[in-house]
């Protein structure tokens, strides 16, 4: 089985969802064009890392999102990683992954694990406490969000688990590009997994950010890969190629999990 994937790299208005709620639709119309299977949105693009007013521009329990997202799933028949939103709820607010298939369903929220203090995401979000584990067409995925990727045994736990292919949303900062790169690459090769990374384009007031979007084959070679500037990336994703390469250096069976 075959997906073609269209990765949304693109500028985020600070604070400011009703303009990226319009913004997202148009980037999503082109990834129509482009005949994409799945579609995937980068890190907090309805607001920003705009976190001292998330209390105002938040989402209630991501349900304007979840909307949003299900309309276009369901118009143009495709499924959506709907990057990651401030979702508000009584136990505070979550940094959320949403995706939503093509018939429209809920598949999964998950919210980021891993805080990021660099960028005092602990001083306003709570930390997610479930794994990112769900499937679309039959295939078994992840999801994560940015500073997640710095933390290996997290996406180990999900391919031991069955995932093939690790989608990866994020606001990644330029000066870090490098590791950006060299994480993606080797969570690709040590988990014998597509790796499908979106980050932004554009600055805020605190933040440039890399682009540099990557969709990365389970041998660590990079299918494509988005320059700095806001662009539609696409590659597609062909599933023979993870059971290619675990069968060829079985990783999997080879772990010594005892000893770890
Ligand atoms: O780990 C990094 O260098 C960047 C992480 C980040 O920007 C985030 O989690 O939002």
């Amino acid at each position: 089985m075959k997906w073609k994937l269209a990765c949304i790299q693109m500028d985020i208005a600070f604070g400011k969802p009703d303009l990226n709620y319009q913004l997202a639709e148009q980037w999503l119309e082109k990834a129509v064009h482009a005949n994409a299977d799945i579609v995937i949105l980068p890190e907090l693009w309805t607001t920003g890392y705009d976190l001292t007013r998330l209390n105002e521009i938040g989402d209630e329990e991501a349900e304007k999102t979840i909307e949003f997202i299900r309309n276009l799933a369901l118009k143009h028949q495709i499924h959506i990683i709907g990057g990651s939103i401030a979702k508000k709820t009584q136990k505070g607010i979550f940094n959320t992954m949403v995706i939503i298939d093509k018939n429209g369903k809920l598949v999964k929220e998950y919210d980021k694990l891993h805080l990021f203090r660099l960028m005092d995401e602990h001083h306003f979000l709570q930390p997610g406490e479930k794994d990112g584990l769900f499937t679309l067409d039959d295939k078994i995925c992840a999801g994560f969000i940015c500073y997640d990727i710095r933390f290996p045994e997290w996406q180990r736990a999900h391919s031991a688990r069955g995932a093939e292919v690790l989608f990866v949303t994020a606001e990644w900062p330029k000066p870090r590009l490098d590791h950006w790169r060299a994480l993606l690459i080797s969570r690709a090769i040590e988990n014998q997994a597509y790796v499908v990374a979106v980050n932004r384009s554009g600055s805020d007031i605190n933040n440039v950010f890399a682009g540099h979007s990557m969709i990365i084959d389970p041998w660590g070679y990079t299918i494509s890969e988005a320059g700095e500037e806001s662009e539609l990336l696409t590659g597609t994703l062909d599933f023979t190629e993870v059971s290619n390469a675990r069968n060829k250096i079985p990783v999997f069976e080879d772990r010594r999990p005892d000893y770890y």
